[in-house]
């Protein structure tokens, strides 16, 4: 967990393990020395001041936790010194903001390691750059390393000093959200990915679809990750891409990475989420995701298998909503350029013409099926039974037959601020089943949907709200016509059972 801690940003004395010392300076002015000791976990920056003045009592130390990288380079023109320049990323308050949030901090220190006289002779000239060039590139290196190393659990990270080339493919979807992904692609994401020495390739998607078919036929040993810079939507293609390869064993074992730059950008809100640092919005949220994914580590991630009632088969990470988010959802489209507002509004809109819909239910609970696997590597569905035949005895069958809404979440969180599944973890083979019976008045449902922005909604002890685990369900509207979707896309309406399948694809977080 990476739990802000002032304790971190300032302490007193040099750590017990310091491996370099160094005197730099500023690398604006070069007026303020500073001594920089490197030890395992932090870089500690002390001023150093004048002989005149009193000596500096405290230093910085900066946490490489936060780190993301660091690089050195040559001075311009004239300049015979070096620059260190190392990339952090930790917690800080905002002012007015009552919850840290990780920020960008770029450390720049020149080093000159030889006396700066005018020096006449070319080759000595260079010979003294080349020297403040290599001690600058050592110390880079030194923290590059020790940065990969303070990750404490090497299991799991992509990237790290493994000395062979890796390439990261950045889809990015320019109509997702309000059409911004390309300004933060270029504002934000490109320059993390450098500053942690990530290749990285970008595709800009051009139409529906074109991500889907791109994975379903790339050459997947050219990439070490595919990261989706969008919403939810664009990264249900790639997995469902991937999942119609003739290899999807392999496939989907390729690493994925979330980064918001769509409206609702649920998965990356509940990556964030779990890391259990404060709630971040917008890009803030963009900053947490990008550290995570540029410190590489891995984690299993869920597939939930949605059988539609024409015998086609999707793979789900996120959601399955039918009622009012469904509606929500899909009605919401029109206000696209407000942003996340948008789900507000349609709150509101459908919340003035509230539905009641006709269902049957049924789940399998998550107690009468300790462990999802199939037991075979083909991930059949074997606690599914044909639509036809009533399901297996140990299903709990649902007595209400009007709902207002059926939303079973995969991960914790609905959209940016909406954490519907508090307890939801990315692998935790687990569908969290919340159901809205019929009678519930729109003040209690306002209250149900305000209280889930802080999680709480399942404390407020509604009747009409039903919370369960499951292993699998059925979900057969009988009303002639609707809105049904999965991971927030809309599929056919109709008849459909879901499985879990436990951390079958691999995530990109911490
Ligand atoms: N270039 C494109 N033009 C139009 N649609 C695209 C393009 N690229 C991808 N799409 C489609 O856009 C749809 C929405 O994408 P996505 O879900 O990523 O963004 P969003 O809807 O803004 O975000 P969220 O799902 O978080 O609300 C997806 O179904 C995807 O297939």
């Amino acid at each position: 967990m990476d739990e802000p801690d002032a304790s971190r940003q300032q302490r007193n004395g040099p750590a017990a393990d310091t491996r370099m010392h160094g005197v730099f300076t500023d690398a604006d002015t070069g007026r303020l020395t500073y001594a920089l000791s490197l030890s395992d976990s932090c870089l500690a920056v002390q001023r150093i001041n004048p002989p005149s003045s009193p000596p500096s009592s405290s230093s910085e130390h900066l946490d490489l936790r936060d780190c993301l990288g660091s690089r050195a380079h040559r001075g311009e023109r004239e300049d015979q010194g070096a620059y260190l320049c190392a990339y952090f990323y930790p917690y800080r308050r905002r002012w007015m903001s009552s919850s840290p949030v990780r920020q960008r901090d770029e450390r720049r220190f020149r080093l000159v390691l030889n006396t700066e006289d005018n020096n006449d002779d070319d080759e000595e000239e260079e010979e003294e750059e080349d020297v403040n060039l290599r001690e600058a590139e050592r110390w880079a290196r030194a923290i590059r390393n020790n940065t990969a190393r303070s990750t404490g659990n090497t299991h799991g990270v992509l990237f790290s000093e493994v000395g062979r080339p890796c390439g990261v493919m950045v889809l990015v979807n320019p109509q997702s959200g309000r059409g911004q992904a390309m300004a933060l692609y270029n504002g934000h994401v490109q320059r993390m990915l450098t500053e942690a020495d990530i290749p990285h390739t970008l595709v800009i998607t051009e139409r529906p679809n074109h991500a889907r078919d791109l994975v379903r036929n790339a050459d997947l040993t050219q990439w070490d990750a595919l990261v989706i810079l969008s919403g939810d939507g664009l990264l249900f293609e790639v997995v469902n891409g991937l999942m119609e390869r003739q290899d999807w064993e392999k496939a989907i074992q390729t690493p994925l990475g979330i980064l918001p730059g769509g409206s609702g950008n649920a998965l990356a809100a509940s990556l964030h989420y779990y890391t259990r640092a404060s709630p971040v919005c917008g890009e803030d949220l963009l900053t947490s995701c990008g550290f995570q994914l540029c410190k590489g580590q891995t984690s299993a991630l869920d597939l939930i298998s949605i059988r539609l009632s024409s015998g086609a088969r999707l793979f789900s990470f996120l959601s399955l909503a039918w009622g009012f988010v469904a509606d929500v959802d899909i009605e919401s489209e029109q206000f696209r350029q407000i942003g996340d507002l948008r789900f507000l509004l349609g709150t509101l809109v459908r919340l003035a013409s509230l539905r009641v819909y006709q269902g049957k239910l049924a789940f399998l609970p998550a107690e009468n099926q300790p462990e999802t696997h199939s037991g075979e590597n083909q991930l059949l569905d074997h606690l599914l039974v044909p639509l036809d035949q009533p399901v297996p005895q140990d299903w709990t069958v649902v007595e209400e037959r009007e709902f207002v809404l059926v939303l079973a979440m995969f991960q914790s969180h609905l959209s940016e601020d909406l954490t519907a599944a508090p307890d939801a973890r990315s692998d935790d083979g687990t569908m969290h089943l919340l159901y809205v019976t019929a009678g519930i008045s729109r003040a209690a449902l306002l209250r149900l949907f305000r209280a889930m922005q802080s999680g709480t909604h399942l404390d407020l002890g509604c009747p009409h709200l039903v919370y369960r685990r499951a292993r699998a369900l059925r979900l057969e509207p009988l009303s002639p016509a609707g809105v049904m979707t999965v991971d927030g896309e809309r599929v056919e309406y109709g008849p459909v059972q879901a499985q879990v399948h436990r951390g079958v694809a691999r995530l990109i977080a911490t």
